[in-house]
Protein backbone atom coordinates (compact mmCIF):
# COMPACT_ATOMS: atom_id res chain seq x y z
CA UNK A 1 0.00 0.00 0.00
CA UNK A 2 1.27 3.50 -0.66
CA UNK A 3 1.14 5.79 2.00
CA UNK A 4 -0.17 9.25 1.90
CA UNK A 5 -0.58 12.80 3.81
CA UNK A 6 -2.49 15.03 2.45
CA UNK A 7 -1.52 18.73 3.95
CA UNK A 8 -4.35 21.00 4.02
CA UNK A 9 -7.30 18.64 4.31
CA UNK A 10 -10.10 20.87 5.53
CA UNK A 11 -9.67 22.75 1.94
CA UNK A 12 -11.83 21.76 -1.31
CA UNK A 13 -9.01 20.25 -2.74
CA UNK A 14 -8.51 18.41 0.47
CA UNK A 15 -11.67 16.92 0.72
CA UNK A 16 -11.81 15.98 -2.73
CA UNK A 17 -8.73 14.01 -2.39
CA UNK A 18 -9.82 12.37 1.05
CA UNK A 19 -13.22 11.12 -0.92
CA UNK A 20 -10.93 9.99 -3.80
CA UNK A 21 -7.96 8.16 -1.90
CA UNK A 22 -10.74 6.48 0.43
CA UNK A 23 -11.33 4.64 -1.70
CA UNK A 24 -8.32 4.05 -3.91
CA UNK A 25 -7.28 0.36 -3.93
CA UNK A 26 -4.00 1.08 -3.40
CA UNK A 27 -3.68 3.91 -0.86
CA UNK A 28 -3.57 4.05 3.10
CA UNK A 29 -4.32 7.05 4.43
CA UNK A 30 -1.67 8.36 6.85
CA UNK A 31 -1.86 11.95 7.49
CA UNK A 32 -4.41 14.48 6.99
CA UNK A 33 -3.59 18.35 8.59
CA UNK A 34 -4.87 20.93 9.39
CA UNK A 35 -3.92 23.61 11.98
CA UNK A 36 -7.75 24.98 12.83
CA UNK A 37 -8.86 21.80 12.98
CA UNK A 38 -6.13 19.51 14.99
CA UNK A 39 -7.42 16.83 17.07
CA UNK A 40 -10.76 16.71 15.34
CA UNK A 41 -11.72 13.56 13.89
CA UNK A 42 -11.95 14.10 9.92
CA UNK A 43 -15.26 12.03 9.73
CA UNK A 44 -16.70 14.68 12.02
CA UNK A 45 -16.42 17.65 9.79
CA UNK A 46 -16.63 15.95 6.63
CA UNK A 47 -19.53 13.55 7.46
CA UNK A 48 -19.69 11.95 3.51
CA UNK A 49 -16.09 10.48 5.11
CA UNK A 50 -18.29 8.05 8.19
CA UNK A 51 -17.10 5.18 7.68
CA UNK A 52 -14.01 5.30 5.38
CA UNK A 53 -11.51 7.60 7.08
CA UNK A 54 -11.34 7.22 10.88
CA UNK A 55 -7.84 9.80 11.35
CA UNK A 56 -7.36 13.43 12.66
CA UNK A 57 -6.75 16.28 11.88
CA UNK A 58 -3.00 16.93 12.75
CA UNK A 59 -0.57 19.48 12.84
CA UNK A 60 1.71 19.58 10.12
CA UNK A 61 4.51 18.25 11.23
CA UNK A 62 7.27 17.66 8.51
CA UNK A 63 9.16 14.41 10.05
CA UNK A 64 5.92 12.75 10.61
CA UNK A 65 5.20 13.37 7.07
CA UNK A 66 8.51 12.13 5.79
CA UNK A 67 7.28 8.92 6.77
CA UNK A 68 4.72 9.00 3.68
CA UNK A 69 5.58 7.40 0.66
CA UNK A 70 4.05 10.56 -0.85
CA UNK A 71 2.81 13.88 0.24
CA UNK A 72 -0.21 16.13 -1.51
CA UNK A 73 0.11 19.82 -0.57
CA UNK A 74 -3.51 21.19 -0.72
CA UNK A 75 -2.40 24.67 0.46
CA UNK A 76 -2.93 27.98 -0.48
CA UNK A 77 0.52 29.38 -2.72
CA UNK A 78 3.45 29.81 -1.37
CA UNK A 79 2.90 26.98 1.68
CA UNK A 80 3.92 23.76 -0.28
CA UNK A 81 7.32 25.32 -1.67
CA UNK A 82 8.76 26.04 2.61
CA UNK A 83 8.31 21.79 2.88
CA UNK A 84 9.53 20.29 -0.30
CA UNK A 85 13.64 20.48 0.27
CA UNK A 86 13.11 18.54 3.28
CA UNK A 87 10.20 15.79 2.32
CA UNK A 88 12.42 15.10 -0.98
CA UNK A 89 15.52 14.85 1.21
CA UNK A 90 13.64 12.14 2.96
CA UNK A 91 12.73 10.40 0.02
CA UNK A 92 9.00 11.11 0.42
CA UNK A 93 7.77 12.28 -3.17
CA UNK A 94 5.97 15.10 -3.30
CA UNK A 95 2.58 16.45 -5.26
CA UNK A 96 1.62 20.17 -4.86
CA UNK A 97 -1.79 21.26 -5.93
CA UNK A 98 -0.92 25.07 -5.65
CA UNK A 99 1.17 26.45 -8.29
CA UNK A 100 4.72 26.87 -6.25
CA UNK A 101 6.43 24.54 -8.89
CA UNK A 102 4.31 25.17 -11.60
CA UNK A 103 6.18 28.33 -13.15
CA UNK A 104 10.29 27.57 -14.34
CA UNK A 105 10.94 31.33 -14.23
CA UNK A 106 11.33 32.30 -10.50
CA UNK A 107 11.05 35.87 -11.79
CA UNK A 108 7.88 34.67 -13.19
CA UNK A 109 6.98 33.29 -10.17
CA UNK A 110 7.86 36.62 -7.58
CA UNK A 111 5.63 38.85 -10.60
CA UNK A 112 2.54 36.91 -10.58
CA UNK A 113 2.36 35.60 -7.01
CA UNK A 114 4.14 38.44 -5.01
CA UNK A 115 6.64 36.67 -2.73
CA UNK A 116 10.17 35.26 -3.55
CA UNK A 117 10.82 31.79 -4.56
CA UNK A 118 11.67 29.34 -1.74
CA UNK A 119 13.44 27.10 -3.53
CA UNK A 120 14.08 28.01 -7.17
CA UNK A 121 16.72 25.22 -7.42
CA UNK A 122 13.86 22.90 -7.61
CA UNK A 123 12.23 24.44 -10.14
CA UNK A 124 14.32 22.61 -12.93
CA UNK A 125 13.25 19.17 -11.31
CA UNK A 126 9.87 19.33 -10.85
CA UNK A 127 7.77 18.02 -13.55
CA UNK A 128 4.21 19.88 -14.63
CA UNK A 129 1.35 17.03 -14.29
CA UNK A 130 -0.65 17.26 -17.09
CA UNK A 131 -0.37 13.78 -18.23
CA UNK A 132 -1.73 13.95 -21.23
CA UNK A 133 1.96 15.88 -22.14
CA UNK A 134 4.06 14.99 -19.68
CA UNK A 135 3.23 11.29 -18.92
CA UNK A 136 7.10 9.98 -18.94
CA UNK A 137 8.43 12.65 -17.15
CA UNK A 138 5.62 12.13 -14.20
CA UNK A 139 6.32 8.83 -13.93
CA UNK A 140 9.88 9.32 -12.95
CA UNK A 141 9.42 12.49 -10.85
CA UNK A 142 10.02 13.20 -6.94
CA UNK A 143 8.02 16.33 -7.65
CA UNK A 144 4.85 16.91 -9.09
CA UNK A 145 3.26 20.52 -10.05
CA UNK A 146 0.05 19.91 -10.74
CA UNK A 147 -1.77 21.92 -13.09
CA UNK A 148 -4.12 24.87 -12.37
CA UNK A 149 -8.20 24.15 -13.26
CA UNK A 150 -7.92 26.73 -16.15
CA UNK A 151 -4.55 25.68 -17.38
CA UNK A 152 -5.91 22.13 -17.59
CA UNK A 153 -8.98 22.91 -19.72
CA UNK A 154 -7.46 25.71 -21.98
CA UNK A 155 -4.52 23.54 -22.98
CA UNK A 156 -6.06 20.47 -23.34
CA UNK A 157 -8.13 22.02 -25.25
CA UNK A 158 -5.35 24.07 -27.55
CA UNK A 159 -2.98 21.65 -27.77
CA UNK A 160 -3.94 19.74 -30.73
CA UNK A 161 -4.27 22.50 -32.73
CA UNK A 162 -0.96 24.01 -31.62
CA UNK A 163 1.24 20.68 -31.95
CA UNK A 164 -0.36 20.32 -35.32
CA UNK A 165 0.84 23.80 -36.18
CA UNK A 166 -2.68 24.79 -37.21
CA UNK A 167 -3.50 27.52 -35.22
CA UNK A 168 -2.72 31.24 -35.28
CA UNK A 169 -0.76 30.98 -32.06
CA UNK A 170 -0.37 35.34 -31.80
CA UNK A 171 -4.04 35.70 -31.75
CA UNK A 172 -5.05 33.03 -29.25
CA UNK A 173 -8.61 33.64 -27.25
CA UNK A 174 -9.80 31.67 -23.76
CA UNK A 175 -12.83 32.52 -22.78
CA UNK A 176 -13.73 30.67 -19.21
CA UNK A 177 -16.07 30.43 -16.59
CA UNK A 178 -15.75 28.59 -13.73
CA UNK A 179 -17.89 27.72 -10.56
CA UNK A 180 -17.15 29.10 -6.67
CA UNK A 181 -15.55 26.17 -5.18
CA UNK A 182 -12.79 27.57 -7.11
CA UNK A 183 -11.86 30.09 -5.01
CA UNK A 184 -11.45 27.38 -2.53
CA UNK A 185 -13.50 26.71 1.07
CA UNK A 186 -11.83 30.26 3.01
CA UNK A 187 -14.47 32.92 3.67
CA UNK A 188 -14.42 35.48 1.26
CA UNK A 189 -17.56 38.26 0.13
CA UNK A 190 -17.49 37.65 -3.33
CA UNK A 191 -18.14 33.90 -3.41
CA UNK A 192 -21.25 34.35 -0.56
CA UNK A 193 -24.43 32.96 -2.13
CA UNK A 194 -26.13 36.87 -2.13
CA UNK A 195 -22.71 38.13 -4.07
CA UNK A 196 -22.39 35.14 -6.69
CA UNK A 197 -25.93 33.75 -7.11
CA UNK A 198 -27.87 35.17 -10.08
CA UNK A 199 -25.24 36.93 -11.14
CA UNK A 200 -22.14 36.55 -13.57
CA UNK A 201 -19.44 38.49 -14.28
CA UNK A 202 -15.65 38.22 -15.49
CA UNK A 203 -12.54 39.21 -13.40
CA UNK A 204 -8.78 39.65 -13.55
CA UNK A 205 -9.22 40.32 -17.20
CA UNK A 206 -6.04 42.60 -17.04
CA UNK A 207 -4.14 39.35 -15.93
CA UNK A 208 -4.99 36.49 -14.02
CA UNK A 209 -1.93 34.46 -12.59
CA UNK A 210 -3.25 31.27 -14.34
CA UNK A 211 -1.89 33.35 -17.74
CA UNK A 212 1.45 33.08 -17.24
CA UNK A 213 1.10 29.26 -16.98
CA UNK A 214 -1.18 28.50 -20.06
CA UNK A 215 1.18 30.81 -21.86
CA UNK A 216 4.42 28.66 -20.58
CA UNK A 217 2.69 25.05 -21.70
CA UNK A 218 1.26 26.55 -25.18
CA UNK A 219 4.80 28.05 -25.90
CA UNK A 220 6.67 24.72 -24.95
CA UNK A 221 4.25 23.00 -27.84
CA UNK A 222 3.92 25.75 -30.39
CA UNK A 223 8.23 26.15 -30.09
CA UNK A 224 7.46 29.57 -29.31
CA UNK A 225 5.82 32.31 -27.89
CA UNK A 226 2.31 32.57 -27.70
CA UNK A 227 -0.02 35.57 -27.72
CA UNK A 228 -2.95 34.67 -25.69
CA UNK A 229 -6.18 36.56 -23.93
CA UNK A 230 -7.99 34.84 -20.99
CA UNK A 231 -10.87 36.14 -19.73
CA UNK A 232 -12.26 34.06 -16.72
CA UNK A 233 -15.58 34.24 -15.45
CA UNK A 234 -17.41 32.91 -11.89
CA UNK A 235 -20.97 31.69 -12.40
CA UNK A 236 -22.66 31.08 -9.79
CA UNK A 237 -22.80 27.29 -9.70
CA UNK A 238 -20.59 25.23 -7.36
CA UNK A 239 -18.02 23.33 -9.36
CA UNK A 240 -17.21 22.98 -12.71
CA UNK A 241 -15.23 24.67 -15.65
CA UNK A 242 -16.67 25.70 -19.32
CA UNK A 243 -13.16 26.98 -21.67
CA UNK A 244 -14.71 28.26 -24.94
CA UNK A 245 -11.62 28.81 -26.61
CA UNK A 246 -10.84 30.64 -29.94
CA UNK A 247 -8.29 29.93 -32.91
CA UNK A 248 -8.00 31.06 -36.08
CA UNK A 249 -6.88 28.38 -38.59
CA UNK A 250 -6.59 29.47 -41.74
CA UNK A 251 -6.28 25.73 -43.50
CA UNK A 252 -10.01 24.47 -44.03
CA UNK A 253 -9.20 21.51 -45.21
CA UNK A 254 -7.71 20.55 -42.49
CA UNK A 255 -10.14 17.45 -40.70
CA UNK A 256 -10.13 18.88 -37.01
CA UNK A 257 -12.07 16.31 -35.78
CA UNK A 258 -9.80 12.98 -36.91
CA UNK A 259 -6.59 15.29 -35.20
CA UNK A 260 -8.31 15.64 -32.16
CA UNK A 261 -9.68 12.12 -31.83
CA UNK A 262 -5.71 11.35 -32.72
CA UNK A 263 -4.30 13.02 -30.40
CA UNK A 264 -6.41 11.82 -27.64
CA UNK A 265 -6.66 8.10 -28.94
CA UNK A 266 -5.75 6.21 -25.27
CA UNK A 267 -6.12 8.62 -23.31
CA UNK A 268 -7.91 7.56 -20.19
CA UNK A 269 -9.50 11.12 -19.00
CA UNK A 270 -10.51 13.11 -22.56
CA UNK A 271 -13.20 12.79 -24.30
CA UNK A 272 -13.06 13.85 -27.98
CA UNK A 273 -17.25 14.38 -28.60
CA UNK A 274 -19.10 13.75 -31.64
CA UNK A 275 -19.02 16.49 -34.34
CA UNK A 276 -21.54 19.35 -33.59
CA UNK A 277 -21.76 18.61 -29.45
CA UNK A 278 -22.32 20.94 -26.96
CA UNK A 279 -20.22 19.17 -23.53
CA UNK A 280 -22.10 20.41 -20.39
CA UNK A 281 -20.13 20.87 -17.01
CA UNK A 282 -22.84 18.42 -15.79
CA UNK A 283 -21.17 15.38 -17.49
CA UNK A 284 -18.08 15.57 -15.65
CA UNK A 285 -19.06 16.87 -11.88
CA UNK A 286 -17.17 14.50 -9.65
CA UNK A 287 -15.41 12.65 -12.55
CA UNK A 288 -11.46 12.62 -13.46
CA UNK A 289 -12.73 13.37 -17.10
CA UNK A 290 -12.00 16.68 -19.91
CA UNK A 291 -14.83 16.72 -22.69
CA UNK A 292 -14.29 18.38 -25.59
CA UNK A 293 -16.35 19.45 -29.09
CA UNK A 294 -14.96 20.98 -31.94
CA UNK A 295 -16.90 23.89 -34.24
CA UNK A 296 -16.01 25.49 -37.09
CA UNK A 297 -18.91 28.42 -37.51
CA UNK A 298 -20.11 28.75 -40.99
CA UNK A 299 -16.75 26.99 -42.44
CA UNK A 300 -15.03 30.31 -41.37
CA UNK A 301 -11.21 30.43 -40.15
CA UNK A 302 -12.01 30.69 -36.64
CA UNK A 303 -12.12 27.39 -34.73
CA UNK A 304 -14.26 27.04 -31.67
CA UNK A 305 -13.13 24.50 -28.96
CA UNK A 306 -14.89 24.13 -26.16
CA UNK A 307 -13.53 22.14 -23.19
CA UNK A 308 -15.34 21.15 -19.58
CA UNK A 309 -14.12 20.04 -16.75
CA UNK A 310 -14.68 19.51 -12.60
CA UNK A 311 -12.52 22.00 -11.16
CA UNK A 312 -11.87 20.19 -8.30
CA UNK A 313 -11.20 16.63 -9.94
CA UNK A 314 -9.34 16.64 -13.58
CA UNK A 315 -8.72 20.29 -12.70
CA UNK A 316 -7.08 19.74 -9.14
CA UNK A 317 -7.87 16.41 -7.04
CA UNK A 318 -8.44 14.40 -9.61
CA UNK A 319 -5.45 14.87 -11.60
CA UNK A 320 -3.18 15.02 -8.90
CA UNK A 321 -4.53 10.64 -7.84
CA UNK A 322 -3.83 10.73 -11.85
CA UNK A 323 -0.11 11.80 -11.52
CA UNK A 324 0.44 9.37 -8.23
CA UNK A 325 -0.91 6.94 -9.78
CA UNK A 326 1.67 7.21 -12.51
CA UNK A 327 4.45 8.06 -10.26
CA UNK A 328 3.82 4.62 -8.36
CA UNK A 329 3.61 2.48 -11.27
CA UNK A 330 -0.32 2.03 -10.52
CA UNK A 331 -3.29 1.63 -13.82
CA UNK A 332 -3.41 5.47 -14.42
CA UNK A 333 -7.24 4.69 -13.76
CA UNK A 334 -7.24 3.23 -10.63
CA UNK A 335 -9.24 4.75 -7.77
CA UNK A 336 -10.78 7.63 -10.56
CA UNK A 337 -13.22 5.17 -12.09
CA UNK A 338 -16.38 8.00 -11.13
CA UNK A 339 -18.96 8.88 -13.68
CA UNK A 340 -20.53 12.33 -13.11
CA UNK A 341 -24.07 12.62 -11.46
CA UNK A 342 -27.17 13.59 -14.10
CA UNK A 343 -29.21 15.30 -13.19
N1 LIG B 1 -10.33 25.07 -5.57
C1 LIG B 1 -9.94 24.72 -6.80
O1 LIG B 1 -10.76 24.48 -7.71
C2 LIG B 1 -8.49 24.57 -7.11
C3 LIG B 1 -7.50 24.90 -6.19
N2 LIG B 1 -6.18 24.76 -6.52
C4 LIG B 1 -5.13 25.11 -5.57
O2 LIG B 1 -5.06 24.12 -4.56
C5 LIG B 1 -4.66 24.71 -3.32
C6 LIG B 1 -5.73 24.41 -2.27
O3 LIG B 1 -6.96 24.97 -2.73
P1 LIG B 1 -8.32 24.88 -1.93
O4 LIG B 1 -8.50 23.49 -1.42
O5 LIG B 1 -9.35 25.47 -2.79
O6 LIG B 1 -7.95 25.85 -0.70
P2 LIG B 1 -8.69 26.10 0.64
O7 LIG B 1 -8.49 27.54 0.96
O8 LIG B 1 -10.09 25.57 0.53
O9 LIG B 1 -7.87 25.19 1.68
C7 LIG B 1 -6.56 25.43 2.04
C8 LIG B 1 -6.06 24.35 3.04
O10 LIG B 1 -4.69 24.61 3.38
C9 LIG B 1 -4.54 24.65 4.80
N3 LIG B 1 -3.52 25.67 5.07
C10 LIG B 1 -3.65 27.02 4.89
N4 LIG B 1 -2.48 27.65 5.17
C11 LIG B 1 -1.61 26.67 5.54
C12 LIG B 1 -0.24 26.68 5.96
N5 LIG B 1 0.45 27.83 6.05
N6 LIG B 1 0.35 25.52 6.27
C13 LIG B 1 -0.33 24.35 6.18
N7 LIG B 1 -1.63 24.27 5.79
C14 LIG B 1 -2.25 25.43 5.48
C15 LIG B 1 -5.91 24.97 5.34
O11 LIG B 1 -6.12 24.39 6.61
P3 LIG B 1 -5.60 25.04 7.97
O12 LIG B 1 -5.58 26.53 7.79
O13 LIG B 1 -6.58 24.57 9.00
O14 LIG B 1 -4.23 24.44 8.20
C16 LIG B 1 -6.84 24.30 4.33
O15 LIG B 1 -7.01 22.93 4.69
C17 LIG B 1 -4.53 26.22 -3.56
O16 LIG B 1 -3.20 26.53 -3.82
C18 LIG B 1 -5.37 26.43 -4.82
O17 LIG B 1 -4.95 27.54 -5.55
C19 LIG B 1 -5.80 24.22 -7.72
C20 LIG B 1 -6.73 23.88 -8.66
C21 LIG B 1 -8.15 24.04 -8.43
C1 LIG C 1 -13.38 30.97 -9.19
C2 LIG C 1 -11.98 31.25 -8.72
O1 LIG C 1 -11.74 32.14 -7.92
N1 LIG C 1 -11.05 30.48 -9.21
C3 LIG C 1 -9.69 30.61 -8.82
C4 LIG C 1 -8.96 29.49 -9.48
C5 LIG C 1 -7.55 29.48 -9.14
C6 LIG C 1 -7.05 28.22 -8.57
O2 LIG C 1 -7.62 27.59 -7.76
O3 LIG C 1 -5.91 27.84 -9.05
P1 LIG C 1 -4.43 27.97 -8.43
O4 LIG C 1 -4.12 26.62 -8.00
O5 LIG C 1 -3.55 28.40 -9.51
O6 LIG C 1 -4.45 28.98 -7.33
C7 LIG C 1 -9.09 31.96 -9.20
O7 LIG C 1 -9.43 32.51 -10.23
O8 LIG C 1 -8.20 32.41 -8.47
Amino acid sequence: MIKVGIVGGTGYTGVELLRLLASHPRVQLQIITSRSEAGMPVAELFPNLRGRVDLRFSEPDSAALAGCDVVFTATPNGVAMGMARELLEAGTRMIDLAADFRLRDPAEWERWYGMPHACPELLEEAVYGLPEVNREAVRAARLVANPGCYPTAVQLGFLPLIEAGLADTGRLVADCKSGVSGAGRKAAVPTLMAESGESFKAYAVPGHRHLPEIRQGLALAAGSEVGLTFVPHLIPMIRGIHATLYATVADRGADLQALFERRYAGEPFVDVMPPGSHPETRTVRGANHCRLALHRPQDGDMVVVLAVIDNLVKGAAGQAVQNMNLMFGLPEDSGLGQIALLP
